[in-house]
């Protein structure tokens, strides 16, 4: 199905750093800049969005919000429900509003906005911004097919988008929306053994980075199951087994089980909190 991107009136409110990278992926999806207004707070963050992005800036939500046919609402959960308080009186009726906060269920959408106003739950996560991303969508109860699509063809340029039910989105957010967080500490700690091995930082990081970044190649690219791919590296005998022994001695693969349980659990308490 082709849905039509260009003329699609976009307003960004609360354009940190989420809400910067799926406007990245979006403007890489066939986005105009011109349709775009994205709300900061700081005079000098709209400059720097205007600059990088080429799209209008203002601190007022609800003007941005006034001829959007798309809402992306970028600010933090605790601050959602007085955002859609601010918006809701100026959005259109036909703009279909979009979350990318954790924890807050659909139901805290319908309470703030308009009844019948279109809503898409996402999680997104950061590579969105290099369209290597990864997005949930869930769409609200009454929200059109075409609506969803719409907003699934602004994600496209995010990379990947998978539509899930609202109660598995908790653990989508501990496993892929904090995902990157995961990976980013992996790579450092890598480097830093680099480093404690006598090797420059500069050296160390780069060996991490492209390690990293070939290994998921291989693995998105052969679609072997990671264990069997882990093998081929461990000869019988040989170094990376000693290492391997080294991180289950040290309970790494029960820490990642434990802290994505816990993520898991934080996202359903800031539902319970603030939904
Ligand atoms: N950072 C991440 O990797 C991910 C974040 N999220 C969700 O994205 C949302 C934003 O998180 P981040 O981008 O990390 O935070 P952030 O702090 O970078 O962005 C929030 C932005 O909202 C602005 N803001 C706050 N109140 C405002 C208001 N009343 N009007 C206009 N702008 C306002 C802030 O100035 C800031 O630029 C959160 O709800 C989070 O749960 C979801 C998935 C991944
Ligand atoms: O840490 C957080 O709360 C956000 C949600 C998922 C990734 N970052």
């Amino acid at each position: 199905m082709s849905t039509q991107i260009a003329g699609t009136r976009v307003a960004v409110v609360g354009t940190g750093t989420m809400a910067e990278a799926v406007l990245a992926g979006a403007l890489a999806s066939g986005l105009e800049p011109a349709d775009v207004v994205a709300t900061a707070r700081r005079e000098a963050r709209g400059a720097e969005l205007a600059r990088t992005y080429g799209v209008a800036t203002t601190a007022d939500n609800a003007a941005a919000v006034a001829d959007a046919r798309v809402v992306l609402v970028g600010v933090k959960p605790k601050d959602v429900a007085a955002v859609l308080d601010e918006i809701g009186p100026a959005l259109p009726a036909d703009a279909v509003v979009v979350s990318v906060a954790v924890g807050l269920p659909l139901s805290l959408y319908a309470r703030h906005l308009p009844d019948g106003q279109p809503v898409v739950r996402t999680m997104p996560n950061t590579p969105a911004q290099v369209g290597a991303g990864v997005t949930a969508v869930v769409p609200g109860p009454t929200t059109a097919e075409p609506d969803v699509a719409l907003v699934e063809a602004l994600l496209a340029g995010t990379g990947q988008t998978l539509r899930i039910t609202e109660k598995e989105i908790d653990a989508f957010g501990a496993l892929a929306g904090s995902g990157p967080a995961y990976v980013f500490y992996v790579v450092d700690a890598m480097a830093e053994a680099g480093v404690l091995m006598g090797l420059t930082r500069e050296v160390a990081r780069n060996l991490a980075v492209q390690t990293v970044l070939g290994s998921g190649r291989l693995l998105a690219e052969t679609g072997e199951h990671p264990a069997i791919l882990r093998e081929k590296v461990s000869s019988p005998g040989g170094t990376t087994i000693q290492a391997l022994k080294r991180l289950d001695d040290g309970g790494v693969r029960a820490a990642f089980l434990t802290a994505l349980e816990a993520a898991r659990d934080r996202s359903a308490e800031l539902g319970r909190e603030l939904g």
